[in-house]
């Protein structure tokens, strides 16, 4: 009752209303409010799911340093304020972020080619918690695009919390260029059900959704090569069907990718040539590419 009274006096106005912070349409919520900040960028992606931990940030992380590799400048913005697991996976923790003028921040370099900014570069140690409202993360990201030296970026990847929360609409309203978002999910009907959730609030937002990867997408056994389907398997092509989205691929489950991201050595740099882990290369690059040809599209 009190949602259709809500809907029926907006005015589509967010920055005179009153219940602006608290309204349940993020189309209404983002419009209006804040400008674009000014960055020299040609494409960010948004890397984002509904539920956690299904990989968000081992797909962000191995996005950039896929980019990275391929020649083309990029940032990687680790915007999940909460619990920023980006340094850890890239083994960059101890870093912090610095700046020559007092004014311009300097995001820590991974390569020439690949800059990162995360929360974690500004706690005292990992264990710290972040312990903030909505206003001063807002306050946070804006920094992190506008007044960090990115140079020319091609592209910039976002990694965020899960769900449909301030961050997220934070980027969507601040980020120029949003070439769109990618949607990380596991086979579980649970995760495909939260993923629907992400799926449309980055139409409302009238964003592209660069379609859907499926994680954790059965296990190959390492000893008979038999895929055993911990999760189950084919929820996010499904899911990508009903939702009428692109279907980027999956990604198994395999132990590798798990220590590449604790010993801070991403897993698209592991490539070695043998025959180990090489179903999952093949389904790592597909995804890569599909991404690739969505924002070519
Ligand atoms: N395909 C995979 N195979 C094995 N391990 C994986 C795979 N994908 C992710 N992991 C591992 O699962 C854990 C969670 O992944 P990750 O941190 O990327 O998820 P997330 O969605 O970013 O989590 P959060 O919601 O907490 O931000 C990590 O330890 C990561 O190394």
């Amino acid at each position: 009752m009190t949602e259709n009274k809500e809907e029926s006096s907006c005015d589509g106005q967010c920055s005179s209303c009153p219940s602006a912070a608290n309204c349940n349409d993020p189309q209404k919520a983002a419009s209006g409010i804040q400008s674009k900040v000014q960055m020299n960028v040609k494409n960010v992606i948004l890397v984002l799911s509904g539920k956690g931990g299904v990989g968000k940030s081992t797909v962000a992380t191995n996005l950039a340093m896929a980019l990275s590799n391929k020649g083309y400048n990029t940032g990687l913005a680790d915007l999940d304020i909460h619990g920023p697991n980006i340094p850890k996976m890239l083994g960059i923790e101890d870093q912090k972020l610095g700046s020559y003028d007092g004014k311009t921040i300097e995001p820590v370099k991974v390569s020439g080619k690949l800059g990162v900014v995360s929360m974690a570069f500004l706690l005292p140690d990992t264990s710290s918690p972040v312990v903030w409202r909505g206003a001063m993360k807002n306050t946070a990201i804006k920094q992190f695009l506008e007044d960090v030296n990115w140079g020319e970026l091609d592209y910039l990847v976002v990694d965020l919390p899960p769900g449909t929360g301030d961050e997220a609409l934070s980027v969507a309203q601040l980020a120029p260029n949003i070439a769109g978002a990618v949607i990380v999910t596991t086979p579980q009907d649970v995760a495909i059900l939260d993923s629907s959730k992400s799926v449309k609030f980055i139409e409302k937002l009238g964003l592209k959704v660069l379609g859907i990867i499926e994680n954790m997408s059965g296990l190959v056994c390492p000893h008979c090569g038999d895929v055993i389907d911990l999760f189950g398997r084919g929820g996010g092509e499904k899911a990508a069907k009903e939702l009428n989205v692109p279907y980027l691929g999956s990604i198994p489950i395999d132990p590798d990718m798990r220590i590449a991201g604790d010993e801070g050595k991403p897993f698209i740099l592991k490539r070695d040539g043998s025959e180990q882990n090489k179903v999952t290369w093949q389904h790592v690059d597909e995804v890569m590419e599909n991404i690739l040809k969505q924002i070519d599209n």
